[in-house]
Order: C-alpha cells, then structure tokens, then sequence
C-alpha cells in the first residue's frame, strides 16, 4: 500500500527524461494485449472524488505519471490517497487548502479539474493555469465563463485563477450555460461544479467524449443528478452532498488504439482486452477503410489482422464522435507507409503536428500546410534516433519503430510515461524487440515505480 505525498520527486521526473527506447524494427506482433484503465477518465474522476466527503474507492486506475501526479495534487490539497495496484481509495472529508501548488499543476492539463470541485465544497478555489503536452495554447476560458454563469467570481493574476463564491451559503446556482465549443475539460469542469450547485445547470454543446459520461457515472454513484451526459445537452440537478461510493474506470479508448495501429503498421494479428468497442468506432472504420481486419470478439475484445500494405485515407480530427486528435499522430505514422497519399487535417488542436519532422527523419514523406499534414506514402521506413516532443507523438515514433528497418531511438520518454502504462513490457509480450536503456544515475528502481520493463526484448 503506497500512500501518495505531495513529495517534489515529480518535480525531478518531469524534467527531460535522458532513458531512451531501443526499437529493432520489421517483427510481426502476434497475440493478446490488455489494455489499462483510461488516464482521462481517471485523471477527471481523481478530481471528481473531491466532491465527496467520505471514502471513494476507484478501480482500474492506471499507474501512470500523470495519475501520480494528480495524487499529489490532492494530498498537497490535504485530501488522503492511497494507491495498491490499480485500486487507489481517497478520501476528501479535510480540504485542508484551497490553493492547489503551482510546481504540481503546471506539469498537468488535467490538475484544473479541480477546480470545480474545490470551488464547489469549500467557495473559493485558487489554481494556478495549467500545463500537460505542448499541442497549443489551451486557454480554460470556457471552464471560467461556465463557473462565472454559476455565481463565481474569477480572476486570472500572475497566472492563478482565483474563484470564489459571494454570499452566506457560498453554493454555487444553477445556470444555463452554452459551450462555444464542446471543451471536454470545460464540460467537466462545469459538470462537477454542478452537483453540488444550488438548482439546475444545463450544458448545451457539451463534449460527448466517453471520459465524461465515465465522469458522470462516477458522480452519479456518489449520488450526483446527472442526466443526458454523452449527448450534446447535460442537465445536472445539484445536491447538498455526496456518498461514498465504489468505481471502476472504463478501459482506455487512446491506448487501445494505439495497439490497434501497432497491429496495422506491423502487419500483425492482434487482440485486445478489455475495450468498449462503441468508443473505437471512428479509428475502426478508418482502419477498415485502408484495409485492415477489424472483428469485435464478444463484448470487450477487438482483433485486428492486417498483411496487407495498406491504402492511403484522409483524416480530419473531431471531438468525439468524430475521429480523436490524440489518435492523429499514431495513424499518421501508419499512413507514412500506405499506398498512396493522405491528407491529415488536425482542427482540435492548433499545434498538434511536430511529430512531422521527426517521421521524416525516419524516411517518411510528409509536408505540413497549416494544419493539415500531407503524408505521401513511402514503401519503408528506417530506423534513426528521434525525439517524442509530447505524449501521442512518443506514441507515434514507437509505431514507426516497430515497422522500421533497423533501429530506432527514441528520446524525451517523459512524455510517453505520462499515458501509457507498461508500454514497452506489454509489447515484448506479444513479440515486439524494444527496450529501455536507462540515463545514467536513474536508479532501475525508479523507473521500475512507473515501468516494469527495463527487461532487454
Ligand atoms: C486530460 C484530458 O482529458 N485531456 C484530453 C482533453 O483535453 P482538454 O480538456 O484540454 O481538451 P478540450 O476539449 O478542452 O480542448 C479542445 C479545444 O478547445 C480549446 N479550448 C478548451 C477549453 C477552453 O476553455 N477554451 C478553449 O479554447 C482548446 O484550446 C482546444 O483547442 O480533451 C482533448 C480533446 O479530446 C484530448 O486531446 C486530451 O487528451
Ligand atoms: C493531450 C493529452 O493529454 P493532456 O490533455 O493531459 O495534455 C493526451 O492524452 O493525448
């Protein structure tokens, strides 16, 4: 049993990761993967724990960077976790401090979340402006605007922003509250914000996406009133309080398919396990569009066969249902090496592209024309020493790899730790030849906290 502290380690792991991962190319992959918890789900629902006095339990949280780190955010907050395996038990009945430590935040997208909560329990919260990949400017303007329409007061100086809710009950009210865009951090910050408010909050233009219905679902097993969560309206009915409650996260959507592109691009017969296949759908029929087996094998495996060189497809990332933005790098890898040409079109993020270079390193031939990325497909790749420049990029550059002739090396692995758990063990399991050779002065022990296979493929 681990009990998570708001320790400044992190502060050293965030730092520029000198481990590289060795990748020697051209191995077909065969055989089951299992997939872990979704980091967007957890990383929403550590934070949604904050709305509840009493013990939360939560399931198939995956150990990642990012999960530690938002476990540090909440014990610096005075909130008690601990974490055995994928189990992590927290317990918020003592906000001890509104102000959520800069140094913690500015690592992770995803610790803003927490403002919503705090600002709900306690009526004043102070969050720094967050961090997480560099993929754009990311402003939280619309989490703002919504706290705003809920009574908040909110200013943003020497970048915090410090809410607070005027008056003697210090609840937020109820508000109808339209979305210029269907934000997912937005719409959840604003959802939970919402069950503790006082009357009814509409969402209208509100993020599908399958974390906030997983979001909502915890939420309602606390006892929240949560209605409509993955269609475009949500209408949350606020509560005094919430229960303790028992929750397990759905599997990650991102990471499985990040295998399915490693089954495609290898030229494999692969199997996952467990998935929601309903949230694959886009990625799903994009790979059958350039060629790809793809079969759902009861409720909860998919399989992928390809061996086949594939066809060239265009892209153009959405939210949710449309097809993901953290899938845009792994499928370009991909496309690199199909018949043809592609046009990727990224429109969620404006600075989401900077994997181009580094695939053209290895031999692709891609041009970028403002935001779109027209990769003309190359019979080979080979392999060369890269730098991943943020989480689904790693992601990307590990694909390249496992296709590429020869090897690759693949620096900057911060960025890959921070979302995918055990990648490299769970592809030597299914036949892939990579490893991590660890910087010097990084004791085995702790990389081995975050992954376990340092083990030669
Ligand atoms: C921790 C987490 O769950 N991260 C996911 C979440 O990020 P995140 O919640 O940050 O993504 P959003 O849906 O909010 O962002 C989408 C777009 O809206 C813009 N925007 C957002 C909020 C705001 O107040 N103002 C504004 O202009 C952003 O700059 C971006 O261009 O959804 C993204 C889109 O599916 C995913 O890529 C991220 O993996
Ligand atoms: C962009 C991502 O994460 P974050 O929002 O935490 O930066 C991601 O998961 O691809």
């Amino acid at each position: 049993m681990t009990r998570v502290t708001g320790s400044t380690d992190t502060n050293a792991n965030a730092k520029e990761d000198q481990s590289v991962l060795e990748i020697l190319g051209g191995t077909p992959l065969s055989g089951q993967v299992r997939v872990s918890g979704a980091k967007n789900s957890a990383l929403a629902i550590m934070a949604g724990a904050l709305l509840c006095s009493e013990d939360c339990r939560l399931r198939n949280v995956p150990s990642l960077m990012d999960v530690r780190r938002m476990g540090e955010i909440l014990s610096a907050l005075g909130v008690k976790v601990q974490q055995d395996g994928d189990v992590l038990d927290i317990n918020a009945q003592d906000i001890s401090q509104s102000q959520a430590p800069y140094e913690l935040v500015s690592q992770l997208r995803a610790s803003f979340f927490v403002m919503g909560p705090i600002l709900a329990r306690l009526g004043v919260a102070k969050v720094p402006l967050p961090g997480g990949c560099a993929i754009g400017a990311r402003p939280v303007d619309l989490h703002v605007r919504g706290l705003q329409l809920m009574g908040a007061d909110v200013q943003i100086e020497h970048g915090m922003v410090n809410a607070y809710v005027r008056g003697k009950s210090r609840r937020l009210k109820g508000a109808h509250i339209y979305l210029d865009y269907p934000s997912v951090g937005a719409t959840e910050t604003i959802m939970m914000a919402a069950t503790l408010a006082e009357g009814e909050t509409t969402i209208e233009n509100a993020a599908q996406e399958p974390e906030v219905v997983d979001l909502a679902n915890f939420c309602r097993a606390m006892g929240a009133r949560i209605q409509g969560a993955g269609t475009k309206t949500i209408v949350i009915d606020g509560v005094p309080r919430l229960h303790s409650t028992e929750y397990s996260i759905i599997p990650d959507r991102i990471e499985a398919g990040t295998f399915l592109v490693a089954g495609a691009i290898t030229r494999s017969d692969l199997s996952l396990y467990p998935v929601v296949p309903d949230h694959q759908t886009a990625v799903i029929s994009k790979l059958r569009a350039i060629g790809a087996q793809v079969f759902t094998e009861g409720s909860d495996c998919l399989r992928i066969v390809a061996r086949e060189r594939l066809s060239a497809t265009d892209i153009e990332t959405l939210p949710y249902p449309g097809f993901p933005t953290d899938m845009q790098a792994q499928f370009m890898s991909l496309l690199t090496l199909s018949e043809g040409d592609s046009v990727i079109s990224e429109t969620v993020f404006e600075n989401r592209l900077r994997h181009v270079a580094e695939l053209n390193r290895m031999g692709a031939d891609i041009r970028i024309k403002s935001n779109h990325a027209i990769v003309r497909g190359v019979p080979i790749l080979s392999g060369a020493p890269v730098l991943a420049t943020d989480l689904r990029a790693s992601a990307a550059l590990v694909l390249a790899g496992l296709a590429a002739q020869g090897k690759t090396i693949i620096k900057g692995l911060q960025h890959l730790d921070r979302g995918y758990e055990n990648l490299e063990m769970k592809l030597q399991k299914v036949g892939a030849r990579l490893r991590r050779i660890q910087a010097e002065g990084k004791s085995e022990d702790e990389s081995a906290k975050l992954n376990s296979s340092t083990l030669a493929g």
